[in-house]
């Protein structure tokens, strides 16, 4: 019994991306058929799309990009903490938690209800939060929400501000179902050289 808990998204054709991003698709590009032997797919997506990271190169010219990163953050402990629909996330919203030592935290906060549609707004994190969660030992921050700052922000400070503080970012979980407390999560980018973003397969299994 391993009791793993997928917390990603679906990947399908349907699945909402950002506005004016690349659809997803999934296609057989080579048939039984035609090849005689093998179908073979091909899959075109933003790397933005569904349960994602983001690499800093996605907001920074010169940031890493995804194959830079330390694949050993996005696999170990992890803790879940309900957030219920705030406005936005800062050190209020926080207040009451112990956070200290905790290396990968995972906000829950169901204010993505329907994941058939891009939500039209979400909470944000305060860029502020950022050098808290640093100075308790915060390394990757995941979220159920599909960025890290307003919809509409051009600025983008939430993911700037934790970049700074070397937290990294993990969007789009799937949240809904599941009990705040300590949990070993997976949740491995792909090996792109070239990647401002990656998706991920996101899973998770209560610690004992
Ligand atoms: N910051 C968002 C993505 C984002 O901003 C975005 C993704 C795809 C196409 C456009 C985007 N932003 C445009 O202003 C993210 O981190 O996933
Ligand atoms: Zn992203
Ligand atoms: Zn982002």
């Amino acid at each position: 019994m391993e009791n793993w808990i997928d917390i990603s998204q679906v990947l399908h054709d349907k699945i909402p991306v950002w506005p004016g991003d690349t659809p997803f698709e999934y296609q057989v590009s080579w048939g039984m058929e035609e090849s005689g032997s093998v179908n073979v797919g091909q899959v075109t997506m933003s790397t933005h799309t569904g349960t994602h990271i983001d690499a800093p190169f996605h907001f920074e010219s010169d940031g890493k990009k995804v194959i830079d990163l330390d694949f050993q953050l996005y696999i170990g402990v992890a803790l879940v903490i309900h957030v219920d629909k705030p406005a936005s996330i800062g050190l209020k919203e926080l207040e009451g938690i112990n956070l200290s030592g905790v290396k990968r935290l995972l906000i829950r906060t169901d204010a993505w209800q329907d994941k058939t549609a891009f939500p039209e707004s979400i909470p944000h994190i305060e860029p502020e939060l950022a050098a808290y969660l640093s100075e308790q030992g915060v390394q990757l921050l995941g979220l159920d929400l599909p960025s890290v700052d307003p919809l509409d922000s051009k600025e983008l400070n939430a993911h700037h501000e934790l970049n700074n503080h070397g937290i990294h970012i993990l969007e789009g979980l799937v949240l809904d179902q599941i009990e705040p407390g300590d949990y070993e999560l997976a949740a491995l980018p792909l090996p792109l050289e070239q990647g401002d973003g990656s998706p991920v397969r996101a899973v998770i299994r209560k610690m004992k």
